[in-house]
């Protein structure tokens, strides 16, 4: 046993990952190092019942499906204790790129806005020219559903009615999305309850009235791409078309923004991307994802570890308030 924790007093956090999860963040070097502190993690079987796998103090999850959801329901159902990361309804919530953006709105944070953004509900107001008749193109057509399947993050970039028409590969219901200038780099902000960690990574480029007539005409109105925003731009390093440096959002702000959609949305483990209003002075949130990759964070052992040692804490203290309640229900009683 370490210097940190006896064997009695581990935290015991069930894992339900993809494999392409497992590989990428539970880690063996990673396990050591939470069990060192006193952070069980334990493996799950997602084909058996929680219940006869358990005892978990904790359960951090990302698979899909109504027969996990079920199992997860049953387990909490009969341990109302355990800490879920995170509750299915919140998460469900990122799985629709139109609610996932509702919650940034109702923040009435004045620098803070979503693109202006359509649902395309079904082919025949596709084919429809007055459905995008709120927008200007260039537009960025996204599928509706963000479920973690790799077609949910196909997306076409799209110039004109006749490449929404002919050259993209969607099909509804899908959301249009107004492409806005950014600069050519997203800020991708990761959060972990009070954690708040912005990065820069590389964006689609700002486009010209002159690119855009042309790449119009090269493409046939539509460009297809999915996950482009995999490259980090290092700090001081230009990261746009005109060489220069885009500035970090300010601190006082991430916060403020990460602490408001934390309540918002009710979950303790996600990101969003922001870019920068190219038309205005203040910054549009474009995606929110749950539990994405915090390995890619500088010492994201121990921003983890820190993270599950307070949710730790919160049910001890959650505990000893229940039994101080309890007592002075008795003493009242006597
Ligand atoms: N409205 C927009 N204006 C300009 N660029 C955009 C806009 N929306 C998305 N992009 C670009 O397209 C990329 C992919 O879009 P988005 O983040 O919505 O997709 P995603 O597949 O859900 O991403 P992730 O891999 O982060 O889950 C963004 O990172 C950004 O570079
Ligand atoms: O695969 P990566 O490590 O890049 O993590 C990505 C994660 O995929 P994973 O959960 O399967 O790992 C994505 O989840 P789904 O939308 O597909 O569910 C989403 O959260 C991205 O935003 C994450 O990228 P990041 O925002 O951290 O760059
Ligand atoms: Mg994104
Ligand atoms: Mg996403």
């Amino acid at each position: 046993m370490s210097e940190f924790e006896t064997e009695g007093n581990l935290f015991h956090v069930g894992y339900a990952l993809p494999a392409r999860k497992i590989n990428a963040f539970m880690v063996p070097s990673f396990i050591d190092f939470a069990r060192e502190r006193g952070i069980d993690f334990i493996s799950i079987d997602v084909s058996k019942p929680l219940t006869d796998q358990a005892p978990f103090d904790c359960i951090l999850h990302k698979v899909y499906g109504d027969e996990w959801n079920l199992n997860l329901q049953n387990f909490s159902v009969h341990n109302p204790n355990a800490t879920i990361i995170d509750p299915l309804s919140a998460i469900q919530r990122l799985h629709n790129r139109i609610s996932m953006l509702e919650p940034v709105s109702q923040l009435n944070i004045p620098q803070l806005k979503i693109p202006n953004q359509i649902l395309v509900q079904d082919s025949e107001s596709l084919k429809n020219v007055e459905t995008t008749s709120g927008l200007n193109f260039p537009v960025i057509a996204k599928p509706l559903l963000a479920d973690g399947t790799t077609k949910a993050h196909d997306m076409s970039l799209v110039f004109n009615h006749d490449g929404l028409m002919k050259e993209i590969k969607l099909e509804p219901p899908m959301v249009l999305q107004q492409f806005v200038n950014h600069g050519g780099t997203i800020f991708k902000v990761y959060v972990a309850d009070d954690y708040v960690k912005c990065v820069k990574r590389s964006s689609l480029p700002d486009l010209s009235k002159d690119t855009i007539e042309k790449i119009a005409s090269d493409s046939g109105g539509a460009i297809s791409f999915s996950r482009i925003s995999g490259a980090v731009i290092a700090d001081g390093r230009s990261d746009n078309n005109s060489g220069e440096e885009l500035k970090m959002p300010a601190t006082e702000f991430l916060v403020e923004v990460a602490k408001g959609l934390r309540k918002a949305l009710g979950l303790h483990l996600f990101n969003f991307d922001m870019i920068r209003d190219g038309e205005g002075d203040g910054y549009l949130v474009i995606d929110i994802n749950y539990f994405p990759g915090y390995e890619k964070l500088p010492s994201y052992e121990t921003v983890m570890v820190d993270f599950f040692l307070n949710i730790k804490k919160l049910q001890e203290l959650k505990k000893t308030t229940k039994k101080e309640n309890d007592d002075r229900i008795d003493e009242t009683e006597v």
